[in-house]
């Protein structure tokens, strides 16, 4: 069994709990506005998708003493274009809570970054103030992802659609998304490999289509790895939240476009 089968085994749990208990009580005081991938495309600079990361599967505990909220705010300062926000609580320690904290703190859209397998996650992630959600190719069949993509966007939603090889960009041409994600890293094996991106995005048939490089971007030379295949987007979690001058590494991620 792979992580990503013991994620998803959790999160089908997780769902039949939330299906009995779940109520929309949550109000949030804020909420953005404005399109990501509206913002995204038009930016003359690399966009930056910051992450609220407390831990993971391959690195364990990261940063698991940071207040989102204070995180959050930093991110914004600095510039970032959204906060991706991790909701997972067995494997990777965040909270919906997490999150809330985070549209408090923040204008800029949140992304809900989770393992969405049912319908029910995606109305929680508009009740908490998310404004794009994530939906990972390699976690179920297409059909499953064209209804999930369906139902977001109907519910004013934009959505992620991350991908790892050449069948799951399939996915997503087949759906002529707006926003694809390449995943660097094999969620079954934590291999990361910036080459995927590069090999990927010659394969996307979509020709405004955002592409947003995830995972690995460590340094300069990275994104401008990234920058060269096309992507004008850098999903970063482990990079932000280990940063002790989180304004020094945006000077250095935020290339020009
Ligand atoms: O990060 C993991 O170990 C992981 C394991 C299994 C499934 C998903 C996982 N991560 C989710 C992500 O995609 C990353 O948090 C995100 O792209 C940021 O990656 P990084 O900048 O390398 O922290």
């Amino acid at each position: 069994m792979t992580i990503l089968d013991k994620i998803l085994a959790e999160k089908e749990k997780e769902v039949a709990t939330l299906k009995k208990n779940y109520r929309p009580e949550i109000k949030i005081e804020k909420q953005a506005s404005g399109s990501l991938y509206r913002s995204f495309m038009e930016s003359n600079n690399m966009n930056i998708i910051a992450e609220i990361k407390r831990a993971s599967p391959s690195k364990g505990v990261i940063n698991d003493q940071m207040d989102p909220s204070a995180q959050g705010k930093k991110y914004e300062s600095y510039g970032a274009g959204t906060i991706s926000v991790l909701t997972d609580t067995p494997f990777f320690q965040g909270t919906m809570e997490d999150l809330l904290a985070v549209r408090d703190a923040v204008q800029i859209p949140i992304l809900n970054k989770d393992f969405i397998i049912d319908e029910i996650q995606i109305d929680r992630a508009k009740d908490y103030g998310a404004n794009v959600i994530l939906l990972i190719a390699a976690a179920l069949p297409a059909k499953r992802i064209e209804e999930l993509f369906y139902y977001a966007t109907n519910q004013g939603l934009e959505v992620l659609l991350e991908v790892h090889n050449l069948a799951e960009l399939d996915v997503a041409n087949g759906l002529e998304v707006p926003i694809i994600g390449v995943n660097n890293r094999n969620l079954k094996t934590f291999e990361v490999d910036l080459g995927i991106t590069e090999r990927l995005s010659q394969h996307i048939k979509r020709t405004d289509a955002l592409l947003i490089s995830e995972s690995g971007m460590k340094t300069k030379e990275d994104v401008e790895r990234v920058s060269r295949a096309g992507a004008r987007a850098i999903l970063v979690g482990e990079t932000m939240m280990r940063s002790g001058d989180l304004s020094k590494t945006f000077q250095e991620l935020q290339i020009p476009l």
